[in-house]
């Protein structure tokens, strides 16, 4: 589903991406790992289409991200740090809205159906400035998967949620890869990453370092990966 070669992402003479390879297949729940400043943000940010590879390829479904940003972007479901959403619209006028730049039918319904799944039916029509931190994550996810993505690429999706809001994002996240949405998942979460995810990659320096399947969601197994690996990164 996800096809990545020798991508190499450099800015201002940084080199952030030094040479990921990585395959991903459909229905996979994948979460990134890594320190702050690894790259896990960038990487993401590049199979989101919204910043370009220094080199290398990435397919997505088949098609070259160069070549079929148009097409892939329809079938990709994006969910960065900021939420996206507009301030003065309620959640039904948001998910309306980005429903509706991608096309999709019965746009109203769906936006109430997920609103109803994010757990908000009561603020339908508030407008979300004047929600809290973690309101604003659960319609930010809503947004993210209102065109029902086959691929869902989520940036700390958990961050600001509660114990409630976490157990519904779970449970989205599940339901979809149900469905065969593949999920890659940057976090820093072990907890969650453990709960929800087949397979963790952890990313240092740039690169790939370690990339293993989870057996029977146990998060000392990935908390001891983890620091063997990153031991001497601040
Ligand atoms: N456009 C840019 N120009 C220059 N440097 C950049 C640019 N974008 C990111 N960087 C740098 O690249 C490195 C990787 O950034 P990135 O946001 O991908 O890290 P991350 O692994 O997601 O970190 P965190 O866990 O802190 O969110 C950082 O040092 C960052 O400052």
């Amino acid at each position: 589903m996800i096809e990545i070669q020798k991508l190499i992402k450099q800015a201002d003479n940084k080199l952030i991406l030094r040479g990921v390879d990585l395959s991903i297949t459909k229905g996979e729940t994948v979460a990134i790992l890594g320190p702050n400043g690894a790259g896990k943000s960038t990487l993401l940010k590049v199979l989101a289409n919204l910043i370009k590879p220094t080199s290398g390829q990435v397919k997505i479904n088949g098609m070259d991200l160069k070549k079929e940003h148009l097409k892939i972007k329809k079938i990709v479901g994006y969910l960065p740090h900021s939420s996206l959403l507009y301030d003065h619209f309620s959640p039904l006028e948001n998910l309306v809205f980005f429903g509706n730049v991608y096309g999709i039918n019965n746009v109203e319904t769906s936006a109430i159906e997920l609103v109803k799944e994010v757990g908000l039916s009561f603020f339908l029509n508030e407008p979300v400035k004047n929600f809290s931190r973690g309101m604003i994550q659960r319609i930010a996810i809503a947004r993210a998967i209102i065109h029902e993505p086959e691929v869902l690429l989520l940036d700390e999706p958990h961050t600001g949620l509660d114990q409630g809001a976490i157990a519904i994002l779970n449970n989205v996240i599940l339901t979809m890869k149900e469905k065969g949405t593949t999920t890659l998942m940057v976090t820093h979460d072990f907890k969650q990453a453990a709960e929800i995810c087949d397979r963790i990659i952890i990313v240092k320096n740039g690169k790939i370092v370690d990339d293993f399947k989870i057996k029977d969601r146990d998060l000392n197994f990935v908390s001891e990966k983890y620091q063997l690996l990153t031991e001497g990164v601040s």
